[in-house]
């Protein structure tokens, strides 16, 4: 048997799509988050979401007065809707701030009303993306009630994104958080221009952990935990030393009580130990060598971005989750609470 490893150190990694919320929870997402990630992706769908140029770059002046002392670099994205024009496109890019813009099928997700409920309404404003090299982020699924939940990224995927990247060519699109063999196949097969972030709750989880012995709402998230097959072709992907995988959190805090409800949010909580739990999963496929391309190059390389200069170091060494962590004038409820992590970063 060989002996493991008790550290690794790796460039310094990025989150490609975390959310950070607003207000007076800003200063609790923000510190979890920049305690070791060099940049991260932020989220728009705030309430109100942020459609346009100034009201992205308020957000960022918002994160930015949050943060402690460090490097950590907010990079922002526009939210898409059947209104955004060309032109504001256009001066998003200029801005030099926003790298991005999302797709949020109207009703998909949390706080997605004011989404897109038409691709085609979006085609003027892909066309400016694909001209100025601003890239497609999108959350990959249908919103028909019709669809079986445990079926929309797939049928997304079949009828809208496949449309999308025959129309873009040259467009860079990543599909967000993707759960299924269905997405992982659908991304392999495509070009260059498209790639997908995993989550790490998607690699150590399936529905079962949600579900079985009782229903667990600190799992429930979009697009939901899926079977088994699923998670094994997420940890392939991932761990498979292909470019076009990369580390995106998708941490989405909710309020304890809002996730311990009738009727739960979905979102879970990881910004308090991303690439501890990332480094579980990979060592878990006997893959840690893999995890410094998957957190730290493919993401900035994909985005056109320098990688980072500089290193981070995972020790093995095991600490117990606390139940719940402050957010805002709330709690969130992290994964793996009352649990142990194996890892952790060391400065
Ligand atoms: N992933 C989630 O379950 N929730 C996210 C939204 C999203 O990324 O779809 C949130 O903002 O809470
Ligand atoms: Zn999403
Ligand atoms: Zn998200």
């Amino acid at each position: 048997m060989t002996s493991k490893v008790e550290f690794l150190t790796i460039t310094r990694p990025d989150d490609w799509h975390v959310h950070l919320r607003d207000g007076v929870q800003l200063k609790d997402t923000v510190r979890d988050i920049s305690r070791y990630m060099g940049r991260a992706i932020i989220m728009p769908n705030l309430v109100p979401p942020a459609t346009c140029t100034d009201t992205a770059l308020a957000y960022r002046d918002r994160i930015l007065a949050a943060k402690p002392q460090g490097n950590f670099e907010p990079l922002m994205v526009l939210y898409l809707t059947d209104k955004t024009t060309p032109e504001e496109i256009k001066k998003a890019k200029a801005s030099g701030h926003i790298v991005a813009a999302k797709l949020y099928p109207a009703g998909a997700t949390t706080n997605s009303d004011s989404g897109v409920t038409d691709i085609e309404n979006i085609f003027p404003a892909l066309e400016a993306m694909q001209e100025v090299g601003m890239l497609l982020l999108v959350h990959g699924e249908v919103t028909d009630s019709a669809i079986d939940i445990f079926d929309r990224e797939k049928v997304f995927i079949e009828t809208k994104l496949v449309k999308i990247v025959e129309s873009f060519p040259g467009l860079k699109i990543v599909l967000e958080h993707i759960t299924t063999k269905d997405a992982v196949e659908f991304v392999n097969n495509a070009s260059d221009n498209v790639a997908a972030t995993i989550t790490a709750h998607h690699l150590l989880y399936n529905r079962n952990h949600m579900l079985a012995g009782g229903i667990r709402p600190h799992y429930y998230c979009l697009p939901i935990l899926k079977r088994n097959i699923h998670q094994q072709a997420l940890i392939e992907a991932a761990t498979s030393g292909s470019k076009k995988f990369f580390l995106g959190t998708d941490s989405a805090p909710h309020a304890k009580d809002k996730k311990e409800a009738a009727c739960g949010c979905a979102g879970a909580y990881t910004a308090h130990a991303p690439l501890e739990l990332y480094a579980e999963a990979f060592e878990e496929a006997n893959a840690l060598d893999k995890l410094e391309g998957f957190a730290s190059h493919f993401g900035p390389d994909f985005y056109g971005l320098p990688r980072n200069v500089d290193t981070v170091t995972l020790k093995r060494q095991s600490w117990d989750v606390p139940q719940s962590y402050p957010l805002g004038d709330s709690h969130v409820v992290p994964i793996k609470a009352g649990a142990q992590i194996d890892w952790s970063v060391v400065a």
